[in-house]
C-alpha cells in the first residue's frame, strides 16, 4: 500500500483525469470532469474556478481522498480516465485503509462546512473532535492556546467555545468550519468555497486565518473561491474549469487579463463586478 510521501513536489498531480458518477435512477453515467491536467506545488496555493456545475467540487472532494465516502452510491466518485494522485499516493482503487491514511495529511472543508457541524456539540467539542477521533492522548493546553489564537484571528469571542451551532450565525459557523479543518495540521488543504455565505465583513477573516495557518506551516492548498478578495491575497495559479474541462490555467492576472476564452473573460469581468459592489457597500 502507497504512503503518503509528505515532502512530495508536486503535492498533487493530475493526468487527463476524468471522473463519473455512476447511473442512477434510469439515467445515464454522468461525466463531471473529462480530461483534466494540472499540478499543485510543494506549497503552493492554486485556485479552481468556474461557473455552477462545472466539476469544481468533484475533483476537488476526489483530491481530498473522498470521493467514495459520500452517504449515497449515487454520489461515490467514479475514476473514469487518465491518473491523479496525492503526495505520491494513486487515487485510483484507492482503499477504505489507504484513504484514511492519506486524509491524516489532508484537510477538506466541504461545500457549506458551517451548515454541517454536529448540532449536539458545542464550538470547543466541535474543534476538539477531530483531534479527540485520532488520538486519547494530546496536549489540551497547547491546543486550547491555539483555538483561542485562531479565534482571535477570525473574531469570534472565546464566550463562543460554548455556543451549539444553532445560537451562531451562517458567517460564524462558516468560521468553526474553517478552524476545525485545521486542527489536525494538514499538510495539504483542500477548501471548497470558504467564504461562502460569510457577509463581505467577516471575509477577510477567514482570508487571515488561512494566511496565518500558512505562514505557520507552509502548507499547500487548492481553493475552491470566487472571492476576489480571498485570491488577491493568497492564489498566484488558478485553473478554470467549464462543464468539466480545464479551459484556464496559469498565473491569476496573466489569465484574466489576456483571457482568450471568452468564459474567462466573462468570469474575470463578473469577479471585478462583484469587487466593486462590495466596495460599494462599505
Ligand atoms: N451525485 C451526483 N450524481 C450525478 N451527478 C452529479 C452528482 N453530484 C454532482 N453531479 C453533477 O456533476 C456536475 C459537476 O458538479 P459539481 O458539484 O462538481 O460542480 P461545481 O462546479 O462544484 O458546482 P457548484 O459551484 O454549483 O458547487 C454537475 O453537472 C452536477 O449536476
Amino acid at each position: 500500500m502507497a504512503h503518503p510521501v509528505l515532502d512530495a513536489d508536486p503535492m498533487i498531480h493530475v493526468s487527463d483525469l476524468s471522473l463519473s458518477y455512476p447511473a442512477h435512477a434510469g439515467g445515464r453515467e454522468f461525466e463531471a470532469v473529462e480530461g483534466v491536467t494540472f499540478a499543485v506545488a510543494r506549497g503552493e496555493i492554486v485556485a479552481l474556478l468556474g461557473e455552477s456545475g462545472s466539476g469544481k467540487s468533484t475533483l476537488a472532494r476526489y483530491l481530498a481522498g473522498r470521493g467514495r465516502e459520500a452517504g449515497e452510491k449515487s454520489a461515490r466518485i467514479k475514476h473514469t480516465g487518465g491518473s491523479a494522485s496525492v503526495f505520491d499516493v494513486p487515487l485510483r482503487r484507492l482503499g477504505r485503509r489507504a484513504a484514511s491514511r492519506l486524509t491524516a495529511y489532508v484537510g477538506y472543508l466541504a461545500q457549506d462546512a458551517g451548515a454541517t457541524l454536529t448540532p449536539e456539540l458545542n464550538v470547543g467539542d466541535i474543534l476538539f473532535e477531530p483531534i479527540v477521533e485520532r488520538s486519547k492522548h494530546f496536549d489540551r493546553d497547547a491546543l486550547g492556546e491555539r483555538i483561542a489564537e485562531m479565534m482571535d484571528i477570525v473574531a469570534l469571542p472565546l464566550a463562543k467555545l460554548q455556543e451549539y451551532p444553532y445560537e451562531l450565525s451562517k458567517g460564524q459557523r462558516q468560521r468553526v468550519a474553517v478552524m476545525r479543518a485545521l486542527m489536525l495540521d494538514p499538510t495539504l488543504l483542500i477548501a471548497d468555497e470558504p467564504t461562502l455565505g460569510v457577509d463581505a465583513n467577516n471575509r477577510p477573516k477567514i482570508v487571515e486565518l488561512l494566511r496565518w495557518y500558512r505562514e505557520r506551516t507552509n502548507a499547500g492548498m487548492l481553493l475552491i473561491s470566487h472571492d476576489i478578495g480571498m485570491l488577491e491575497a493568497l492564489v498566484q495559479d488558478v485553473i478554470v474549469l467549464q462543464q468539466g474541462r480545464t479551459v484556464g490555467h496559469g498565473d491569476i492576472n496573466e489569465i484574466f487579463r489576456h483571457a482568450d476564452h471568452g468564459y474567462v473573460q466573462r468570469l474575470a469581468q463578473a469577479l471585478r463586478a462583484t469587487a466593486y459592489d462590495e466596495i460599494a457597500e462599505e
